[in-house]
């Protein structure tokens, strides 16, 4: 209030003995303006001065000599801005939506000037970039040295250095992981960081590593575990300095080991526990992603006291239950210290099995963040927080470890130390969309990325909305991406002649539906001379278990699947991935290819193209960031030979489907049939207990 009781703007006059309230207006406005035109002529003065210091740097752009200008303020000052900014980056928790979009229009504002800058940057320097990305992309050549015709050349230097810029200059707060650019699997090596240069990880660990062929950390493990580790150099129960420790998100390509990103660190943490409770929760979209983690968990757990325990629907309600709570000696004890789970069973625990409790947890795993995020309306994140935070019947409001809810930061939040809960988010396709990431609640997040967004080039007329950002991702080292142009009819010759002709082994192959998976399967399969299987939701899950593991273990050649399998699923020795039906998203294109060319390996990916998807589907990958996908062309001739048997294999199928339909109604019919049969004795019991009551 008191800044309304300045009594600039009354001046000298007094009201009682002043001229009238018009002409006083009148004199006030006046000397406003002269005021104003004061102001003017200092700022210009100073521009003069500054120009003048900076003679010789006319180039330097208005920011950067506003930068400049900044430097030569007092160090107090400097100290002042910085606070500024550390309070900006707390308040961010708290901010709504419409403040966040704010701060993304100005960001794009930013991006901008800094590609304007980049324009005017001395020649030298750009000359200095191009020289290590033709090395790269030399290195790429190698790779591919069997390439046919390149469609993206015109786009190719320039794009790159674009690329390289991405890759080694992250918007604040982002940390670059080193080595991302795509130079395969030789230039990969380089970035390798031996295990024992990693502080902080005990000798068990360490040993189990070296068991497991683990040498060196990729680049995105030599990033993330020492930061998480860093979090918890306190001890479980207090951030660094008594502060909350800072919530992690890491947007790393496919293939490039984020699971052990998180599974090192958080092991390593919780070896110093003393009392079993559940102090990491990892979540994860599918039942298939969970078993994948919680075995990488229970590998590294394995010798300490630690349990891991899954919880997806794969077993009973009560088995899970068992497994994670006992009832001994009058009181209920956990059982676990690590939980892997499906969201949706997830909160069944938590709202159905007493005493499973979340009240000591330290770490949330957030893996395939942006599945997650999109899950989100199932509200599990909300659930989860609430679990935590619950007060414990009978609890010690004040014990000095309590937990409360997080809200702004003030003198008396801060002035009991709080149990942190720490968010880690992990993700090849991590969303950078502010209001996305906003319903995570995440608090001063710190960014590990190669890539982030950068603006659609606006005069680009196949962009449809230049106002959002088109998102960029970072393909697999080792991957050399090809399309095939094809006709709807010759697609399952195509894929025939992949694996009988060019002998491709093996080979993962994506539709967009089940009904297509089930359809192709069944056609490979009568067409004969290939060990083919299908994996979507038309099998149970034990039935997709053996899929993953023949396939795994080389009994299958082909594995046909929907994206049920695009995502996370870690399939050693994948040499193809074949996109039969394109993708319709880029996310979903970077998972599905990511399932080859991973932990540094070689790999191909196949997109079949019908004439009227190329231009849309070439220009999505193009955006994403993709280096280019060439063209492969098979000539019809090439596949004359097995057309014969493929007409007759036709007729064959037809009949098939139609058997399996009618079996399929007959079971409907039957369950049907079953279903009524027990209501009507279900029924004319209670008729006969009511008769005999
Ligand atoms: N340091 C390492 N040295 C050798 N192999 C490793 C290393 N780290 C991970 N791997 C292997 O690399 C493969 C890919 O790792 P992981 O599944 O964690 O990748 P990811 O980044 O999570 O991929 P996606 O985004 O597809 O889920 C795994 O088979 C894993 O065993």
């Amino acid at each position: 209030m008191a800044l309304f009781l300045i009594n600039r703007y009354l001046g000298d006059e007094n009201d009682n003995d002043g001229p009238s309230n018009e002409s006083r207006s009148k004199a006030l406005l006046a000397k406003l303006q002269e005021k104003a035109r004061a102001r003017q002529q200092q700022k210009s003065a100073t521009e003069e001065e500054s120009k003048s210091q900076l003679s010789g740097e006319e180039v330097i752009p208005k920011k950067k000599r506003k930068l400049k200008d900044q430097d030569a303020l007092g160090q107090g000052q400097k100290r002042k801005k910085k606070e500024k900014l550390e309070h900006k980056d707390l308040s961010a928790e708290t901010d709504t939506g419409e403040n966040c979009l704010s701060r993304k229009k100005k960001k794009r504002k930013e991006t901008k000037t800094e590609e304007l800058e980049a324009e005017t940057s001395s020649s030298e320097e750009v000359e200095k970039s191009v020289g290590t990305v033709k090395k790269n992309s030399e290195q790429q050549r190698v790779l591919a040295s069997d390439k046919p015709q390149d469609l993206d050349s015109e786009e190719s230097e320039e794009d790159e250095v674009e690329r390289e810029k991405n890759c080694t200059k992250g918007p604040d707060g982002f940390t670059p992981v080193a080595g991302s650019a795509r130079c395969g699997p030789e230039g990969y090596k380089k970035n390798l960081v031996p295990v024992v240069d990693i502080p902080g990880i005990c000798p068990r660990l360490l040993k189990k590593l070296e068991t497991n062929g683990i040498k060196h950390f990729f680049p995105v493990q030599a990033e993330v575990i020492p930061a998480i580790l860093e979090s918890v150099c306190h001890g479980l129960l207090v951030g660094r300095g008594g502060y909350r420790p800072r919530d992690i998100c890491v947007s790393a390509p496919t293939g490039s080991g984020k699971t052990l990103a998180f599974v090192i660190p958080v092991i390593q943490a919780l070896s110093q526990r003393v009392v079993r409770e559940v102090r990491a929760l990892a979540v994860l979209p599918t039942k298939e992603l969970a078993q994948q983690v919680c075995k990488v968990f229970s590998s590294y757990a394995e010798g300490s006291s630690l349990k891991v325990v899954m919880v997806t629907g794969q077993k009973s309600f009560a088995a899970e239950q068992a497994s994670l709570v006992e009832h001994s000696g009058g009181r209920n004890r956990s059982l676990a210290d690590i939980v892997v789970a499906t969201p949706g069973r997830l909160v069944d625990h938590i709202n159905k099995t007493a005493d499973f409790s979340l009240q000591h947890l330290r770490f949330l795993i957030i893996d395939e963040a942006d599945r997650m995020i999109d899950s989100m309306h199932q509200s599990w994140l909300s659930q989860v927080v609430k679990a935590v935070y619950r007060s414990r019947s009978g609890s010690n409001e004040a014990s000095i470890f309590r937990r409360t809810e997080p809200g702004p930061i003030t003198a008396t939040s801060l002035s009991q130390p709080q149990m942190p809960l720490q968010k880690l988010l992990f993700s090849a396709t991590l969303t950078q969309n502010p209001e996305k990431l906003q319903q995570l609640g995440l608090h001063q997040p710190r960014l590990f990325s190669s890539v982030h967004s950068r603006l659609p080039a606006t005069d680009s007329p196949s962009t449809p909305d230049t106002s959002q950002p088109q998102e960029r991702f970072n393909f697999p080292q080792g991957l050399t991406e090809y399309y095939v142009p094809c006709t709807l009819s010759k697609k399952p010759l195509l894929i025939l002649h992949f694996l009988l002709r060019l002998k491709f082994s093996p080979v993962l192959c994506f539709t967009n539906s089940r009904e297509a998976a089930h359809r192709l399967f069944l056609l490979v399969h009568l067409f004969g001379g290939v060990q083919v299987a299908e994996f979507s939701s038309r099998l149970s899950p034990n039935e997709r278990k053996k899929s993953l593991k023949d396939f795994e273990q080389g009994k299958i050649q082909l594995l046909i699947s929907t994206d049920a399998a695009a995502r996370g699923i870690d399939i050693k020795g994948v040499k193809c991935v074949v996109n039969y039906d394109a993708p319709q998203f880029i996310r979903t294109y970077v998972h599905r290819v990511g399932r080859t060319a991973r932990a540094g390996k070689a790999g191909l990916a196949f997109t079949f193209l019908l004439g009227i998807q190329e231009k849309n589907f070439l220009q999505m990958v193009r955006d994403a960031g993709s280096p280019g996908v060439q063209k492969q062309i098979v000539k019809p001739e090439n596949l004359k030979g097995m057309e014969g048997r493929y007409q007759q294999i036709l007729l064959e199928l037809e009949n098939v489907i139609k058997e399996e339909r009618a079996k399929k109604r007959k079971g409907l019919l039957l369950k049907d049939q079953s279903t009524r049969s027990q209501r009507r004795v279900a029924s004319e019991s209670g008729l006969v207990a009511w008769n005999r009551r």
